[in-house]
Order: C-alpha cells, then structure tokens, then sequence
C-alpha cells in the first residue's frame, strides 16, 4: 500500500462554502469525538484537527451505511435503497459483505487515531494482513459455495480453474492464515538508533581478542606504559565483572558482553557500570498547554495554521505547525518573538521545514528536562556490546525522538566540539572518552590526551591505553602534536612498505601475518585556544611551536593512519578555530554559544546561540547539511572513575618496582627534551633499552635501515619499530625516512663499539634526571 503523505480532505465539489465548512466541521468533529474517547496515539492530538480526518470520516460513514445495508432492513424509501446497496457489495464481495462495515469501522477509527494515517506503519500491516484474509476468505467462500462474489471468483475459481480446487484450497487456507497472523502480529519493530555515521562500519581489524597474539599490547610508541609487559592472560581474571552485572541489561546486550568480555587478555569494563538517566516522558500538560499558547499566537496574528501534534525530546520538544494554503511560511517565521514572549523564554528555535516534513517546527525547552545517561545511549543499541562494530563507536546522545545518537569517530574522521562554559563541552569528551573505554582495550585504541585547562581530562589519569601521561603543559602539547605527525608519518611509511592504503588494510594483513595490528590513535584536545596561544606568543619562524600548521596535516592525512583528532574549544572564534582548520573539519558539533558569529564558526549557521546549555547540542555530521539537535549524553564522575579504575587495575605491574613511575606532574617538570621524548613511566625502560640496542646492531650490521626488517628480525610490531627507527635517526644513526625506501644507515659497523659507549652515557644522565632514557634529537626531518 502506497504511504500517503498527507490525505486531504474530499472536495466537496460545488456545494459550495457552506457546504465546505460543514464538511471541514464534521470531519474535524468526528477526529475529535474518536480521538476523545480511544487511547491516544503517539503524536495525535485529541483538541486539533488531523490532515487525515477527511478520510477518516469518509469510513466511517461508508461503513455505518454498508452496516445498516447488510445488518437492518428497514422499510420504506430508505430500506429500498440500503437493500440496492447489500445488493452491490454482495455482488463484488459475496459473504464478506457481511464482515466488511466492523472492518471499514475499525480502519476508519485507527485512521482518526494516528497521525500518519493510512501511513502509519501498524496499520499498513494491518489493512494488508486483513485484504489478504479476505481475498482468500472470498476465494474459500466460492469455490465451497459460491458465495464469494467477484472477488472469490478471481481469487477461488480463476485459479482453481488452472490448477484443481484441491491445490487451491489449501493455498486459500494458508494465505488466509498468514493474513490473520500480519493482522494479529501487532507489534512494531523497536526503534532502531539513528546512524549518524555509518553505524555498523564492520570492522574486523581487531576480531576477538582470541585472534590476537599473546603478546599483543601494541603500542604506539615505546614510550607507552602498556608497551612491554604483557597484559593478564586470560587465565588470570584481573576484574570479574560485578555479581548480577548483566542482570539491569537487555538480554541481546548481556550476552555481547559475555562473549567480548576479554580480548587479547584485557577485560572490558562490564557495560553494567553505566547506569540509566531519567525515563523519558512522552507528554505532559505543560506540552498540551504550550500548544494551545502557540495556536493562540498564529489565531491572534490571523495566520491559517494549525498547531498539529508535537515530539517531546530530553531537552526540549518540537511542536509541529501545519502551514495552510496560501500562508507565507515567513509569517510563521516571523512570529518567533511572540513565541518567546508568550512562553517566556528566549530559547525559541524555528525550523522551517522540519526535515522530512512538509511542516515547520516550533522547539521549545522543557520545563522538566530529562538526563540522558550514556548508559541510555549504550543499552538501547544492541550492536554496542558486538565486537563487529567499530572501536571508535561513540554515543553522543538523543535526538529530539529520544532515539539514541552514535557515530563512528572513524568515519568523522575528526571532530570539532565547541561551546561557552557550562554548554557541556566536558560532559561530551567524557562521554565520548568513557564510550571508547568501554570497548577498545589499550591494543586497539590509544589515547593522547591534552588538557592545559589541567583539570577537565585529570579524570583518565593512570590509563593503559594512554601513549603518554596527560599532556597538561600548553608548549608540551604542542610538541605532543608534532609528535602525532611523526608517527602519523611513520605510519604512512608502513602502509607504503605494506603494499596498502589504510589501517583497515594494514591491520588485515599484519593479522594473517601473524603480526601484530596497528591501534587507532585518538588524540583529543581540550582546549584548543590554550594550544593556540603558544603558537601566537612563539617567534614566526619558530616551526616548533607551530600549532596550526600539525593540527591542519593532521586534518588532512591522519584518517588512513588511523589517527584521529578532536578539538574543543570555548573560544570559537576566528583566530583560535582558524579558517584552515575549519576547512579540515567536516564533523562539528556546537553546544550552547554566546553569539551568532560564534555559532557560525562551529557550524556555519545559526542555531547553537538558542541551545540551552547542559548538554543541548547541534551536531552536524561528516556531509551532512542540517545540524541535528541532540541532547548530549551524560556520565557521572563516579561512573568515569569506575570504567578508568576498572583498566587502570590492569595496568602491568612495574617491572622494577623500586624505580618509582614518572608521574605526569614530575613528567612536567623535567626540562622539556623535544617531541620524541614524550615524557612517560620508565616501567619498560630497561626492556626498550635492549631492544634499542638490538635493533641499532641489526641496522648497522646490515646497513639497511628497514623498518619492517626490524619487525621481522625483532618480532615486534610496526608502531615499536617504526619508533625505534626514529629514535636512531635522533641519534644520528639513520637518515630521515624516504617513503617506502629504507633509510640511510649514517654509522658504520666498526662505529658499532662507541655508539653503545655514548649510549650509555647519555641512559646514565637521563637517570639522574629522571628522564626517560633515550637519546636526544640530533637531526630533524
Ligand atoms: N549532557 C548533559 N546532561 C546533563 N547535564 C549536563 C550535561 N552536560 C553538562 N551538564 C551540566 O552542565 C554543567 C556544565 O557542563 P560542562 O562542565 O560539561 O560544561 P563545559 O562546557 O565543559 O564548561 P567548561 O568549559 O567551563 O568546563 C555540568 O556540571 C552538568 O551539571
């Protein structure tokens, strides 16, 4: 059955005015008077007329009259012409005629009732399960006794004509028991998440953790906490999930969990730890009351629209108004003043149309918001838990629907979040950041994290997936971005030696291998105007204090590498979120903002100076043109430290425990030894130490200076040999990476003796200063 859009009222011909309106009063009277005494359907509205009362009506008499046709018989001028009516219904329908006016009822009644009418997808499977019955009742009905009219003659003895009434029969039989079960089978399907991006981007870089190698922490770069020691086996449960962990969770969910719950020896967080917000409500008496004010505005202007049924989302809800014929959408538009002022509140936002729709939508706050948790967003998508999707799923939040929002900060492939203090800027990146904690282990995805606020982020301190202790200071940020762009570069080296084109690629063939993948590396900055201001205090040619000039290669190339970028800022304007970097952003979401302009520098429009703050956002998607407003997920500080505590307990323990973790405040303090030396934990110092010197012995005695020699010879993965290549070219021992060609070797093998000698010396004075021991930057690329 085609779906109608919008049925319009019949013509009543040339009756004439009066005629109109009386039609147009009984129409809108009988929507009425059934909608105020059946259960009412989600977005109908029991006061205002509906565009599909016409039709409704239009059954309903059909139906009283085929009623009183087939089931009175009175005398007189009347009974004469209900008998001609039986007459003809039993002609085209047979016995049917019978049970047709309780159908013609029924649909008549549910088309009143919903909004969408003949649209709405329940009774599209209705009216279609109960023609099948009845052409099948009709065909049953002639080919027993004749009595199933023009229809059981199509459908009864036409056929049986072809293949035997005894064929027929049974698929009479069966067709009318299918058509009985549409009918019956009531329910809809559950409303599914809204994908912004691709939702399930089937990624099998990272399969169960059982198709990973033992020793699988790959990490970014030696400097990563997690790097040598080997996560827990499997065989030794680090954190049993909580008794009844998977008892508050949908069943398809819990069982995710169970079989994902360990991978490559690391233990998801039970999903358990994320708890439900507030239970949406679908309308309240102040929604009601809105939508009389409102249609008072539009009456007092004289303005022919009418307010029709409205969505309740967390945050807000949108009133849809239906435009008459005639009307100028703009004198809708144009009312936005009177709104706010009749409801009292600025935070009126139009849209015209409302996508999809031929309406325009009036959103206005709600008086009693509802949290959305990220447990919300989580719980209420199935595929969450599913190795199968990808690792960088995130749940944003809820549409104005109250459907779960997620997306696939792969497919973004970056990301720039702005918004004033209090917008919910925090709330969103520990949103974003617990989504990915709860599963990616520290192999899949690593995190840099930059936080000169030094506040917002201190939350994911101690992380395994962390490749360096959070950067707080604004210059070691900045060469934290350099530094993204090396490995970024890096990378690239190893996808042109591989033969391929991105991470999904690579991590394909590394796996059949038997090697190890490469981890996404999600970078996620806060705040950029921090950043942004070392660059603009630094001299002009000071190239390494460039903010601008990383971030936007970043922007450009990172996405096949598996490198990822968010930036937030609360000082959207021009000179911190340049036009450069803009140009490289295509996903954007705005939270609430203090101007227009600001608004126009995240999103290019309007709208986000009209948010409430709190999580009130617009989000506008990778190719996407028309923002979506969505209440932001939120997650509690408790909940953070409970996902965060959860890995941190799976930290390895030191390897030398007597030999105290550089903690990022002591990180900070040591003198600043450029890009490549990150400051970090030296747990794994003396591992990455033999193996630096292994592979400068490979290299030298070779004279080949491979990466993916160094892979092989040392079984390591690519990130470690990638980064111990770069550290021999700080030593001056290898020449700058030349694509996919093998670099230069700048020692000889007789050099071999004083290199180690020189090594040592400078392992001796990093110790004391506490350093991480591995050598300073001799030559730049
Ligand atoms: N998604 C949300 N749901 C419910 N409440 C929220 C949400 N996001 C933020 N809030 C509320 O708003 C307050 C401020 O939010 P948040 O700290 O995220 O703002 P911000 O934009 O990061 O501000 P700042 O830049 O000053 O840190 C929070 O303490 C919380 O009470």
């Amino acid at each position: 059955m085609a779906r109608r859009k919008q049925q319009p009222a019949p013509e009543p011909g040339a009756l004439g005015p009066i005629a109109r309106a009386a039609w147009q009063g009984l129409t809108i009277g009988t929507g009425r008077a059934v909608r105020g005494i059946t259960p009412l359907a989600d977005g109908a509205d029991r006061g205002a007329g509906q565009p599909h009362d016409g039709l409704g009506t239009l059954l309903l008499l059909t139906g009283m009259v085929l009623g009183a046709a087939m089931w009175t018989h009175p005398a007189g001028t009347a009974g004469a012409a209900l008998a001609g009516i039986a007459a003809l219904a039993g002609t085209l329908i047979g016995v049917l005629a019978y049970a047709a006016p309780a159908g013609l009822l029924y649909l008549a009644v549910q088309v009143l009732r919903m909004p969408a009418g003949l649209g709405s997808p329940a009774l599209i499977r209705q009216t279609g399960g109960a023609a099948l019955t009845a052409a099948a009742i009709a065909g049953v009905a002639d080919l027993a006794a004749g009595a199933g009219g023009l229809l059981g003659r199509i459908t009864g003895a036409a056929p049986a004509a072809l293949v035997t009434a005894w064929v027929m029969l049974p698929v009479l039989v069966l067709s009318a028991t299918a058509g009985l079960i549409t009918v019956t089978g009531f329910t809809l399907p559950r409303p599914q998440p809204r994908p912004v991006a691709e939702l399930d981007d089937l990624d099998d870089d990272f399969d169960d953790g059982s198709a990973l190698p033992p020793a699988a922490a790959a990490p970014v770069s030696p400097a990563a906490p997690a790097a040598t020691p080997a996560p827990p086996t499997p065989a030794a449960p680090v954190h049993p999930a909580p008794a009844g962990a998977t008892q508050a969770r949908p069943a398809a969910t819990a069982a995710g969990e169970q079989t994902a719950a360990v991978v490559g020896g690391w233990h998801l967080p039970p999903l358990s730890l994320l708890t439900a917000g507030d239970p949406p409500k679908k309308r309240t008496a102040a929604g009601d009351e809105i939508k009389a004010k409102l249609q008072g505005v539009l009456a007092e202007f004289k303005v022919n629209a009418s307010v029709g049924g409205y969505r309740r989302g967390p945050a807000v809800t949108r009133y849809e108004i239906t435009v008459g014929p005639g009307v100028k959408v703009s004198k809708i538009t144009g009312l936005e003043q009177n709104f706010a002022l009749v409801l009292g509140t600025p935070n009126v936002r139009i849209l015209s149309p409302i996508p999809g729709k031929s309406a325009v939508g009036v959103e206005i706050p709600n008086s009693d918001r509802e949290t959305v948790s990220l447990g919300d967003v989580i719980h209420a998508y199935a595929a969450w838990s599913h190795r199968s999707s990808h690792r960088l799923l995130i749940g944003l939040g809820k549409d104005i629907d109250g459907r779960p929002v997620t997306a696939v900060l792969a497919d973004m492939p970056h990301l720039l979040v702005g918004g004033a203090t209090g917008s919910g800027k925090s709330g969103f990146l520990n949103s974003l950041l617990t989504s990915v904690l709860t599963r990616a282990t520290p192999d899949e995805v690593r995190l840099l994290l930059i936080d000169p606020k030094r506040v917002e982020l201190a939350a994911y301190t101690g992380l395994p997936h962390l490749v360096t202790p959070i950067v707080t200071n604004p210059v070691k940020a900045v060469e934290a971005l350099h530094w993204l762009v090396r490995e970024m570069e890096q990378r690239y080296d190893a996808l042109a030696e591989a033969g391929v084109r991105n991470i999904e690629d690579f991590n394909r063939k590394a796996r059949a291998a038997g090697a190890t993948p490469l981890p996404y590396l999600l970078a996620v900055v806060d705040e950029l105007a921090d950043l942004m201001m070392v660059a603009g205090k630094a001299a002009k040619d000071d190239d390494e204090l460039d903010v601008e000039g990383p971030i936007v290669r970043i922007l450009q190339l990172a996405r096949a590498a598996g490198i990822h970028l968010v930036l937030a800022t609360q000082r959207p304007s021009v000179d911190v979120v340049t036009g450069l970097i803009k140009a490289n952003l295509p996903s954007r979401l705005a939270f609430a903002v203090a101007s227009l302009p600001d608004s126009r520098v995240i999103i290019d429009a309007p709208g986000a100076e009209k948010l409430l703050g709190r999580g009130d956002g617009l989000f506008i998607p990778v190719g996407a043109s028309t923002p979506i407003r969505l209440q932001g997920a939120w997650v509690t500080e408790k909940e953070i430290a409970a996902v965060v505590g959860h890995w941190r307990r799976q930290q390895p323990a030191p390897a030398a425990p007597a030999r105290a973790a550089v903690q990022p405040a002591e990180a900070e303090a040591a003198p600043a030894p450029g890009p490549t030396a990150v400051p970090r934990s030296n747990v794994d110092a003396d591992a990455d130490r033999a193996l630096f010197l292994q592979a400068i012995e490979l290299v030298v005695a070779s004279q080949f200076g491979s990466t993916s020699m160094l892979q092989r010879k040392l079984r390591i993965g690519y990130a470690k040999a990638g980064r111990l290549m770069d550290l021999m070219q700080d030593a001056g021992i290898v020449g700058p990476s030349e694509g996919s060609k093998a670099r230069d070797v700048l020692v000889k093998p007789d050099e071999l003796a004083r290199i180690r000698v020189e090594l040592d010396a400078d392992d001796q004075a990093n110790a004391d200063s506490n350093v991480v021991p591995f050598p300073q930057r001799q030559q730049r690329r």
